[in-house]
């Protein structure tokens, strides 16, 4: 398995001052900027676009961006966001009519593709596309809100994520998103989680330093 990182959610930044909140989290310890492209289509909320993307690597973030795209279709808003900088693209299978083609741009635009899958959607759907994917990212929660509470039963996808993936040999990053705590962050990890997508516990906290620090304790305590 790989490094365990970190990966605040901007949705739940201080939007009004972005550039300085993003780079106040990566000082304070976190190692990727997850970025939640809502359309208020594919899910209930409307966020942000490739601009804010470009607007924070003009500011001087150089960490990963990992844009998580909750959109309905996907290929434009792929070649936009490859344009503005990002690190990793992943969307939701069903959000694209041809997902080994809009798989294969992310790669043919120099980005690291992903899929994402809803609490509710199979880990099987992926496999055959398993092996050309950097990023699997595991929803659990049902997209489009930040602050909700980690599905249970998302845990055992991960499991079963983990072990297909080390099946195969690949190194593909096994990311987790929603309801993701300091207190849960070890069972998250045992699972087979290797990313860990936090926006309310980290952004919500007093010190963005202290919740990063007791995730990464309690991390410590899964590798030993
Ligand atoms: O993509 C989403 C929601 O759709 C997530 O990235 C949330 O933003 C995570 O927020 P918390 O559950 O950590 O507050």
């Amino acid at each position: 398995m790989q490094d365990f990182l970190i990966a605040p959610s901007i949705l739940s930044a201080d939007l009004a001052r972005l550039g300085e909140d993003v780079t106040k989290v990566l000082a304070d310890g976190a190692d990727v900027v997850h970025f939640d492209v809502m359309d208020n289509h594919y899910v209930p909320n409307l966020t942000f676009g490739p601009m804010v993307c470009k607007a924070l690597r003009k500011y001087g973030i150089t960490a990963p961006i990992d844009v998580h795209l909750m959109v309905e279709p996907v290929d434009d808003l792929i070649v936009q966001f490859a344009d503005a900088g990002a690190t990793y693209i992943t969307f939701h299978p069903e959000a694209s009519k041809h997902v080994d083609r809009s798989l294969q741009l992310i790669a043919d635009k120099g980005c690291k593709p992903g899929l994402v899958l809803n609490p509710a959607t199979p880990v099987s759907l992926i496999e055959p596309v398993l092996h050309k994917l950097d990023m699997l990212l595991l929803m659990s929660v049902n997209p489009g809100f930040g602050g909700q509470k980690f599905i249970p039963y998302t845990l055992d996808k991960l499991r079963e994520a983990r072990a297909l993936i080390d099946q195969k040999g690949l190194n593909t990053r096994l990311e987790i998103d929603g309801g993701v705590t300091p207190a849960n962050i070890a069972d998250i990890a045992r699972a087979g989680a290797d990313t860990f997508v936090a926006g309310s516990a980290i952004f919500g906290a007093d010190s963005y330093a202290s919740a990063i620090n007791k995730m990464r304790d309690a991390l410590a305590g899964v590798r030993g």
